[in-house]
């Protein structure tokens, strides 16, 4: 399902005294894989939650879908904490996130297929017994990215998904991102690593409260910009466009 384009004007968020979001203005373009970087606290989550409707904010925040109806939304968090005693194996897990029939009842039959795929794309089929608290770092964050493939997305949402990664699981994530981008699935990133950024991404956007710059990642990412974004004040400059 192609995606959406996502329009941020003047989004703004203040937590207690606090300003985390200050007058944020980007476009996110229908299809494209859009990079968010910037430093610790710097409002990267805190952009993806006024997206997600989890937090109020100022400013207006448009989904422009191309169709009549708005598609799905899928969202890969930072991280899941598992008790390991919890009796939550993998398949219950994905049958909690993908299918309406209670878990307790078991792998909905019209969900099942659907669940093996996207287990075996993330090389997690063999793993699918297992516990959710017993599983690794890694194997958990592919968990989450195996649930964000059901139903199809048309936005997909990422928190730092190769954060737990290993050099095989990266391998997995990049042909899952290739996978979108040729289905024209709009996928808003937020990522620390700047050249998986520079690899993988259409277009990146520094964030440390407000934009600091905004572009393809090629002419966008240089050292004085890097600098600038990661230097513990927020720059008071506002929003750099890179040619
Ligand atoms: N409920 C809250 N009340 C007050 N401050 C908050 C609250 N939630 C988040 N913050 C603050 O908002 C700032 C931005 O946090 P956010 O998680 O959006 O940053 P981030 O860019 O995603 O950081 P990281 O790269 O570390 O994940 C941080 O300084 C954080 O402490």
């Amino acid at each position: 399902m192609s995606g959406p384009a996502l329009c941020f004007e003047q989004v703004g968020l203040t937590l207690g005294r606090t300003d985390i979001l200050c007058e944020v203005s980007l476009r996110v373009a229908a299809g494209s894989v859009h990079a968010l970087v910037g430093p610790n606290g710097g409002g990267k989550s805190s952009l993806v939650k006024t997206l997600l409707g989890q937090t109020p904010h100022r400013g207006t925040l448009t989904l422009e879908w191309p169709g009549e109806q708005a598609g799905v939304i899928a969202y890969v968090p930072q991280a899941l904490e598992f008790d390991r005693a919890l009796p939550m194996t993998v398949d219950d897990f994905m049958a909690a996130m993908c299918q309406r029939r209670p878990v307790f009842f078991g792998l909905s039959p019209h969900r099942a297929d659907a669940i093996a795929e996207a287990l075996g794309r993330v090389g997690l089929l063999d793993k699918r017994r297992r516990r959710m608290g017993a599983l690794s770092g890694g194997e958990r964050q592919r968990v989450l990215l195996a649930q964000s493939l059901i139903p199809a997305p048309g936005l997909v949402v990422l928190d730092e998904p190769m954060s737990a990664l290993d050099e095989a699981g990266a391998a997995i994530f990049e042909r899952l991102l290739a996978g979108w981008r040729e289905a024209g699935v709009t996928v808003l990133w937020i990522e620390h690593d700047l050249s998986a950024v520079g690899r993988l991404a259409d277009h990146v956007t520094g964030l440390n409260r407000r934009v600091l710059f905004d572009g393809p990642p090629a002419p966008t990412l240089t050292p004085e910009r890097l600098m600038a974004l990661f230097s513990t004040r927020p720059a008071a400059a506002g929003l750099e466009v890179a040619a």
